[in-house]
């Protein structure tokens, strides 16, 4: 498991650790693996030019020491000082005592302009608000130049915790962070600036109680459901599809191609898309008498496709069983009916849905993902999975955000997101808790998207043929 902690948690792990170490320790842990991530980088440090942008705090320090660690490799190095009277006293006097420099007032664009490696110390995780106006037009200097920019910590300017992007922000190449991930680095739009990220160890022992956590192949693996000597199609789980209408038959049968994907023994369909369901796929069980006399499942989807179609929408969320609500079924739900649910109920909105559950506008649930997919979990006290170029799945009770390492946006295309649906209520018939499901769904479905589009446009059909490939990958 990948996970990413606060600022807060950094800090208090910082402080428990400084006190066993001495002075300075841990900045040269970090400007060490700093400085190699460099090396690295450049190929060859003898007569690189480097530019190290330094701001008031100890982000500077990292990029100051790291800097007279590539000076005394035969790098030529110059300090821009972004807060000349604040700059770490100890790093500058390094970075002096190994052969670098302190750029001229006016000198740093055109040091820019020539640098192989642009070092970005302006700030991090003491940051805030976006990058300040004296350090705006460096930033917008290094992107414009031949130079690889190098971030220490964060991409200056985007929130530690969160993955806003409040103003102007450093575009990293590559990110050397400490100790943990942050959560801008794992959660768009901030990821974005980060480019590669690099994680040092500085030896920060840090609690349970990660901000973020990011599934692997073994976390999923352990998690698939598998079929048993004594299974049968029943105990495997049979999961309910309540999906298409009349306009929209295709939902139902991509919803349903999903959920023969997702593990469960059976798939039952209820909806007017019977036919061209069964068509498609002879397997499923169809039945056009509604939910609750369809016969036993162990988790409906509702939602994908379904119209106006407001009762079968009620008619599921009473049901006893976990429940998985998507698309049409989202704005039709009664937010009252689906609190006082005490069975699972996993909610899966694109930006959009989630920005009109929420009263917002679209744009300030894509700027702003993490508080969105919590405050949506928070205010249906359901477990809540927000689609799109960062996938989130919170829990209504807090604890640790999953964010899905495996997506592409090869899968920003129609119906994807109903394959998607069926996969994660397949799971959920299968056994696994909300929040596995969504998050293993969205694992497999991610994959599945990169097998099947490898580079290529790809339409949700090949999608939903792809996860046994995705299934066995992560199994192997
Ligand atoms: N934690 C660890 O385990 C380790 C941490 N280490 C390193 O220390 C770093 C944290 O250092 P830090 O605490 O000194 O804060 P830092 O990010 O340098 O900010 C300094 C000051 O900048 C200012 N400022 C605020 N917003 C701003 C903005 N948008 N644009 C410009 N300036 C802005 C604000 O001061 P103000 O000007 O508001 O008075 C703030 O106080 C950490 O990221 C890592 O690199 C490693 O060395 C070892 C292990
Ligand atoms: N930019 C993107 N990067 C990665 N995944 C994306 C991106 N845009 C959309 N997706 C994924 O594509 C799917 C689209 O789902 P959705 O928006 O519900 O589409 P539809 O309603 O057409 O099925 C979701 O799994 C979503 O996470
Ligand atoms: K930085």
């Amino acid at each position: 498991m990948r996970t990413a902690y606060s600022v807060e948690t950094v800090r208090t792990a910082e402080r428990e650790l400084m006190a066993r170490l001495p002075g300075g320790a841990l900045m040269q842990r970090a400007a060490a693996g700093l400085a190699a991530a460099c090396a690295d980088l450049l190929g060859r440090v003898y007569g690189r030019r480097v530019v190290l942008l330094v701001g008031s705090g100890d982000n500077g320090g990292d990029a100051l020491y790291a800097g007279a660690r590539l000076a005394r490799r035969g790098a030529g190095v110059a300090a821009v000082l972004l807060a000349p009277g604040h700059t770490h006293p100890g790093g500058l006097a390094a970075l002096r005592a190994a052969g670098g420099t302190v750029a001229a007032p006016g000198a740093a664009e055109d040091l820019i302009d020539r640098a192989d490696l642009v070092v970005d110390g302006i700030v991090g995780i003491g940051g805030s608000g976006g990058l300040r106006p004296g350090a705006t037009p460096l930033a917008a200097r290094a992107a414009g130049s031949r130079a690889a920019v190098v971030a220490v910590d964060l991409p200056s300017g985007v929130e530690a915790d969160t993955g806003e992007v409040r103003g102007a922000a450093v575009r990293a190449d590559l990110t050397v962070t400490f100790g943990t991930h942050k959560p801008a680095l794992l959660v768009d739009p901030a990821r974005e600036y980060a480019g590669t990220v690099r994680l040092v160890d500085i030896g920060l022992d840090l609690p349970s109680g990660a901000a973020l956590e990011a599934l692997q192949h073994a976390d999923v693996a352990a998690l698939l459901p598998r079929p048993a000597a004594e299974s049968d199609k029943y105990r495997r789980g049979v999961v309910g599809i309540a999906a298409g209408s009349a306009r929209y038959p295709g939902a139902a049968v991509l919803a349903v191609s999903g959920a023969l994907r997702g593990g469960a023994g059976a798939v039952r369909y209820v909806g007017p898309a019977g036919q061209a369901v069964i068509a498609r796929f002879p397997e499923t069980l169809v039945s056009d008498r509604g939910p609750h006399r369809a016969g036993r499942v162990q988790a409906w989807v509702v939602g994908p496709g379904a119209g106006d179609d407001a009762d079968t929408v009620a008619e599921v969320l009473a049901e006893d069983v976990p429940v998985l609500i998507d698309a049409d079924g989202l704005r039709l739900a009664d937010p009252g009916a689906v609190r006082a649910r005490t069975a699972p109920t996993l909610m899966t909105p694109h930006a959009g849905e989630a920005a009109a559950l929420l009263g917002v506008a679209r744009e300030e649930v894509e700027e702003a993902r993490l508080s969105s997919v919590r405050e949506l979990a928070a205010r249906y006290g359901a477990t809540v999975l927000l689609k799109g170029s960062t996938t989130l799945v919170a829990a209504a009770d807090g604890g640790p955000v999953r964010v899905n390492p495996t997506g592409t946006p090869w899968l920003a295309t129609a119906g994807s997101g109903d394959v998607l649906s069926g996969l994660a209520g397949s799971l959920l018939a299968a056994g696994l808790p909300a929040l596995d499901a969504g998050s293993v769904a969205a694992y497999l479905h991610g994959l599945a998207g990169r097998f099947a589009s490898d580079g290529a446009p790809a339409g949700a059909h090949d999608v939903a043929e792809a996860i046994p490939e995705a299934w066995r990958d992560v199994r192997d």
